[in-house]
């Protein structure tokens, strides 16, 4: 029988999972998984979590939670040579990966992937700052919008789902300002002042589905965007045409693909890794690719097949 370990955080979204782990635990089951259980206590406990399963050589680790977990769970596993499977069942708030991947947000329907989809290799985004390497699965960003994510408090976010980011937004809009970076990818540069700059590995990005339009999971490559200094007017114009994915060709906008990409800043700026905080730069990116295999959707991961 396969091992399976579940790496759950019981504050995610509205803390629901651990009612429904004993439907869990009989669909993996049935699946051919002898499956035990880890409630994390805290930041960082899932990443030690997921070092431990990498020890006793489980073939799946489960991340249930947000995209924090996962990130947390991922960097327990990215850097060990035995990486075993990844499944996700996204029970957060935002859930970025989980839409990226096609893993639908319901725990039986995510459970469902697991047991009758497909393992597929898939990129992953390793960043070296502050003397440590530290890997993302969905994104890193800086620039003051992006500190957003980690100051919404836990319980607003329990209570109001994705709207306390967007009041949260709002609210920070007046004291979003463009710091100066330079920025070198692939062999070109980027020198000024920048409102932010984004380097994704999805097209799922703060509820944004359409930010990074051209990216995909396993081509090796992160989609780069960087968005120059604007006013406050220009600046909710752009984020309006980002909704809608008509960003792109904004001449503010830098919107390009990369491999290696190296961000330096003379001010502090704070690097953000799929929502959380990521220390400060200066720091160099670097797209593992197919790194980690993840549990998607079988049609998914004909799409994916076929180079979508
Ligand atoms: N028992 C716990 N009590 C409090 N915080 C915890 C506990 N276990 C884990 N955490 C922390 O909670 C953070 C956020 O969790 P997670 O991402 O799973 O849920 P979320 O915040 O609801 O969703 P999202 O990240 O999608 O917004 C994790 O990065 C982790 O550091």
């Amino acid at each position: 029988m396969k091992r399976a370990r579940i790496i759950y955080n019981p504050t995610s979204g509205r803390e629901l999972f651990k009612k429904h782990l004993p439907d869990v635990l009989i669909q993996l089951e049935q699946a051919g998984y002898e499956t035990s259980c880890h409630a994390t206590t805290g930041a960082g406990d899932a990443t030690k979590a997921a070092r431990a399963a990498v020890e006793r050589q489980f073939d799946l680790v489960i991340a249930a939670g947000g995209d924090g977990t996962i990130h947390e769970v991922v960097n327990g596993i990215a850097s060990q040579e035995y990486r075993p499977k990844l499944g996700i069942i996204p029970v957060g708030t935002t859930n970025d990966f989980a839409r990226a991947i096609a893993v639908p947000r319901t725990i039986e329907g995510a459970c469902e992937v697991i047991t009758t989809g497909e393992a597929v290799p898939i990129d992953i985004g390793c960043v070296m700052n502050e003397g440590k390497t530290r890997y993302f699965i969905n994104i890193a960003g800086g620039g003051r919008l992006t500190e957003l994510t980690y100051e919404v408090p836990s319980k607003l976010k329990t209570m109001l789902g994705q709207l306390a980011y967007y009041l949260k937004g709002i609210e920070m809009l007046p004291s979003i300002k463009a710091t100066e970076a330079r920025i070198e990818y692939d062999g070109k540069v980027y020198e000024g002042e920048i409102m932010l700059f984004l380097v994704s590995l999805t097209n799922s990005v703060g509820g944004f589905e359409k930010l990074a339009p051209d990216s995909s999971l396993n081509d090796g490559m992160f989609d780069l965007i960087i968005l120059k200094k604007t006013n406050l007017a220009e600046f909710i114009r752009i984020v309006t045409l980002a909704s809608r994915g008509e960003h792109i060709n904004d001449p503010n906008l830098i919107y390009t693909k990369a491999n290696r990409i190296k961000v330096t800043a003379p001010n502090n700026m704070q690097l953000n890794l799929d929502g959380e905080y990521g220390g400060l730069l200066p720091g160099e990116f670097v797209n593992l690719y197919r790194h980690l295999e993840v549990f998607v959707p079988k049609e998914k991961a004909e799409q994916m097949r076929a180079g979508f």
